[in-house]
């Protein structure tokens, strides 16, 4: 399946509300057609209506739980197969907090299918059609949870770390090349997510606590700057070429082939 035209199409996966429902409109207002992919078929026809009115784009909503096997593999073929695709947003994703003892393997690994599962499963459809046009934009949602573990977050922390070394090794990957890859890491953002999470939105401290315009539109604006890593809510841009300065510093010290003298034994 084709569809050759001029016009160019954004998929954007947990679109039926919060950050992805937001990345919807602003990709509307930025010309894209969009395919708008969740499970609350009822939400995603409502924003379709809507960004379509307000933008002049056409939207299209895809049903798929992300979890399920036959909906993943309609959305990868979606993904591999439509020529005018120029941006992938994998934005879908839970978390359920909590320490480990406390909650059950199912919630581990509900996260880790979501989360981890069916964003590499999207991405690997959609590489190999974005490198032969040698275009497209991939915009991973990770989380400021990615390089932070607290005691309830293990799980989801393990999985946003994944999303975000995937990403910066696709970026290795696809360098010099016209397809990019957007690693974003939001911190604290209003949405579902949180009452679903088993943390009540209303126990955070509202001052840490973006709205999901302030923190798609940083991203944007990230991207729009060239960023690879975008932080929305990190004021000193310093800090992440530290943070990264060190990582680089710590790995090139692991390749000395011997161990460190405070190992040394006998
Ligand atoms: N809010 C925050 O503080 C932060 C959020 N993030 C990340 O941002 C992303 C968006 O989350 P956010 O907007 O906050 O949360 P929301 O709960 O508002 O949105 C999550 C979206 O994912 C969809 N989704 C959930 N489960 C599935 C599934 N099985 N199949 C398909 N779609 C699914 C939901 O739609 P539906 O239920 O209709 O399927 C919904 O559209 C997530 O990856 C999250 O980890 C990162 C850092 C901070
Ligand atoms: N989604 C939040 C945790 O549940 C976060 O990533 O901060």
């Amino acid at each position: 399946m084709t569809h050759p035209s001029s016009r160019k199409v954004a998929l954007v996966t947990g679109a039926s509300s919060g950050i992805g429902a937001v990345y919807a409109d602003r990709l509307a207002a930025r010309g894209y057609d969009l395919i708008l992919v969740a499970r609350r078929a009822d939400r995603l026809e409502a924003l379709c209506a809507q960004v379509s009115k307000a933008h002049g784009i056409q939207a299209e909503p895809v049903t798929a739980d992300l979890t399920q096997d036959e909906d993943l593999a309609r959305i990868e073929t979606i993904l591999s197969t439509r020529a005018d695709l120029r941006v992938l947003v994998n934005n879908a994703g839970i978390a359920r907090l909590g320490p480990v003892a406390q909650r059950s393997a199912g919630d581990a690994l509900s996260q880790i299918t979501l989360n981890v599962t069916a964003l590499t499963r999207l991405t690997q459809a959609v590489v190999p059609a974005f490198i032969a046009r040698n275009d497209g934009v991939i915009i991973n949602i990770a989380s400021v949870l990615g390089i932070h573990a607290l005691p309830i977050s293990a799980v989801y922390s393990g999985t946003k770390a994944f999303v975000m070394q995937y990403s910066r090794g696709l970026q290795e990957e696809l360098a010099g090349t016209g397809v990019k890859v957007q690693l974003v890491l939001p911190a604290s953002t209003a949405t579902e997510i949180w009452d679903l999470s088993g943390v009540p939105l209303a126990a955070l401290n509202k001052d840490a606590l973006m709205t999901t315009e302030h923190m798609v539109d940083a991203a944007l604006a990230g991207w729009d700057q060239g960023e690879a890593v975008t932080w929305p809510s990190v004021a000193d841009a310093t800090l992440w070429e530290k943070y990264e300065a060190a990582r680089s510093a710590l790995f090139a010290a692991t390749q000395v082939g011997t161990p460190a003298p405070r190992y040394w034994v006998g």
